[in-house]
């Protein structure tokens, strides 16, 4: 039983860390293996709402006076849905679960059948897929019945080779087949021997089965082939630099994107890669190495992107591509569990033992906007006023994204930038669109979103949450025009996770020209102030600091306030983001979430 206690005491405390933290790393040891542990909280966080309708019918609590309703989803939870059942001797608290088995039992089917499942595996796979995880066999079906997949991607470097001489002639792919569609690969029954790829979206990617590793292969060791996400490879590709032009990679390492950009301009290009962390500088030269890149791409190591201005050699670039550190919230394997959100049973209108208040259970009630519910551009995102650690993180990291696009639309070259990040919330996708697209250097300079059909991307579905753009100071058509210029890619959309970006250009019809004193504001701001908070942590250390907090201030009562009042602070907001948000960024250092 110390299993079931023991889950129940790590779900009772309040969380200062990752779930994976607290079980990795404890103060004191567990009885329990730390893996079945793991496993024990992350299935029963992911079912729990059904558990709680399970348990809730079939009314245990009322019977079960020694059960809490924390023990009850636990045990109920291995009853139902793990193989071996209740990992557990006979004792009261197991035996208080089996004699009920039956009556519980009945009740999982009720609810099964209720939510339209053929059967128990349809909702396991259906319950992975809303939480962005795939299955056992890579596959996942979603409530609506939609199945996804998530393949191992590879991007071949064209620096080095081409994709048919991967495919065709190398001892790695030669015996591989291409299939039509991703169901081909993950339901054939030689799963390992084919492998997918969509040329019109993606060139020169493909996919294989996730169980087919290439790490060994000559072609991953020699740089020819490279391990990338297909959303990863989306803002290179959107940006489209002509061959031949500069371009700079504001956010570089570890150098993915930047040598995706290399391939594109080929050898009469350049790329500058700048990268603040110097270790991770020291990765992204190691990858541009590999790549055969040294020729075309010059890291800027050690280096703010907000301190590159006149009298660099970057400065003169006509494209940029920002994929600045971000919450990596849409990251498969990243996504860490919150265990303060457990909707725990009740034992029906008598009961006294729910161990903590009960919560209304929304998947936005974090107070961000999650856009895996939001299939379409311009569905409602449902947006809760609670303001937690969550939500003033996330704030944190939009002011640091927006004061990276800002001091990107200074550079006086530049034609075409894209804004990139791998998280799907909507505070550092759209709402740092919108934001940028206020802000007076946007104006001044013609920066606007690219429309959808001038873009190498249209034919991709998913696209902005037009909902998001409502404060925008433009007609409607505008806002749907803008919304339908970024793109969104869902966690179970089978690219390789949540991602979102879009691409700025700049209407050339004007001089280009900032007003002298929001240029200096600007750019002096950016020189100020050098605390830097622990490792790891994106929050900013100097809580002193006035820019810092008025910004804060303004984005959560911009999120949450009413119209009028939005309105009337509007103004403030933006010349306060313009001049402090570049300096905001001195006060982050780099973590290891944004990662690709
Ligand atoms: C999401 S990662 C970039 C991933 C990269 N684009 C790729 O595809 O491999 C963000 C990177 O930006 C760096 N970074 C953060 N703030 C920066 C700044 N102000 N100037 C330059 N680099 C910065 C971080 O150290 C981190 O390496």
């Amino acid at each position: 039983m110390s299993l079931y206690l023991e889950a129940a005491s790590i779900l009772q405390s309040p969380q200062t860390t990752s779930l994976k933290s607290i079980i990795y790393k404890p103060s004191k040891p567990f009885k329990s293996p730390q893996s079945k542990l793991y496993a024990l909280i992350v299935e029963t966080l992911k079912f729990q709402d059904i558990l709680k309708e399970v348990i809730e019918n079939a009314e245990i609590l009322k019977f079960e006076r020694k059960l809490t309703p924390l023990l009850s989803v636990l045990l109920v939870h291995d009853l139902l849905l793990a193989r071996s059942g209740i990992a557990a001797s006979s004792g009261p608290l197991k035996d208080a679960v089996l004699r009920h088995k039956a009556r519980l039992n009945a009740e999982f089917t009720r609810v099964r059948i209720k939510r339209g499942y053929v059967d128990v595996k349809a909702l396991v796979n259906a319950v992975n897929a809303e939480h962005g995880r795939e299955s056992e066999d890579g596959v996942a079906t979603s409530s609506t019945g939609l199945t996804t997949f998530n393949p191992r991607w590879i991007r071949v470097n064209t620096l080095k080779t081409r994709l048919s001489d991967v495919l065709d002639s190398s001892h790695t792919f030669d015996s591989f087949k291409e299939v039509s569609g991703m169901s081909d690969m993950f339901f054939s029954p030689t799963v390992q021997k084919h492998y997918y790829r969509k040329p019109e979206l993606l060139p020169e990617i493909f996919s294989i089965h996730p169980s087919h590793d290439v790490t060994s292969s000559e072609q991953y060791k020699s740089g020819k082939i490279i391990l990338q996400s297909a959303a990863s490879c989306l803002p290179a590709i959107m940006l489209n630099p002509p061959k031949g032009s500069v371009v700079v990679d504001g956010c570089a390492a570890p150098g993915n994107k930047t040598t995706h950009l290399a391939a594109i301009v080929g050898s009469k290009g350049k790329v500058f890669g700048v990268e603040r962390d110097k270790y991770r500088a020291e990765v992204l030269e190691k990858m541009v190495k590999k790549a055969g890149a040294d020729n075309i791409i010059k890291t800027v190591k050690a280096t703010d992107f907000t301190t590159i201005t006149e009298g660099h050699e970057a400065w003169e670039a006509s494209y940029l591509l920002l994929d600045p550190s971000c919450s990596g919230s849409g990251i498969l394997e990243r996504i860490d569990w919150d265990i303060s959100k457990l909707n725990l049973p009740s034992a029906g209108k008598s009961s006294t033992q729910a161990l903590k208040p009960q919560r209304k259970r929304k998947r936005e009630d974090a107070g961000y906007a999650s856009a895996d519910n939001a299939a379409q551009p311009g569905e409602q995102m449902e947006e809760s006023i609670e303001q937690d650690t969550t939500r003033d993180r996330l704030l944190s990291l939009a002011d640091f994204q927006l004061a990276i696009v800002l001091h990107a639309f200074t550079f006086p070259n530049a034609k075409r930038m894209t804004y990139s990040t791998c998280s799907i919330h909507a505070e550092e996708n759209e709402r740092v669109v919108l934001r940028a697209l206020q802000s007076n250097v946007a104006k001044a300079r013609g920066w606007r979103v690219q429309s959808r059909k001038d873009n190498p991307l249209s034919t991709w579905h998913r696209r902005g949450l037009v909902n998001e753009f409502a404060d925008l100071d433009a007609h409607e058509e505008e806002r749907k025009r803008t919304a339908e210029g970024c793109i969104r890619v869902n966690r179970t959309d089978g690219l390789g996770g949540g991602f979102f970006v879009v691409c700025f250009v700049r209407d050339t019809g004007d001089a280009g020209q900032l007003d002298p004193d929001s240029t200096n504001q600007h750019l002096s701001a950016t020189n100020d102030g050098d605390s830097q908070p622990e490792e790891g942590d994106m929050h900013t250390t100097d809580t002193n600091n006035k820019d810092w907090d008025g910004i804060s201030g303004i984005a959560i009562e911009g999120a949450m306030s009413s119209e009028t009042t939005k309105k009337r602070r509007k103004k403030k907001s933006l010349e306060a983001i313009e001049v402090a948000g570049a300096k905001m960024n001195r006060h982050f250092l780099p973590n290891k979430r944004g990662w690709p």
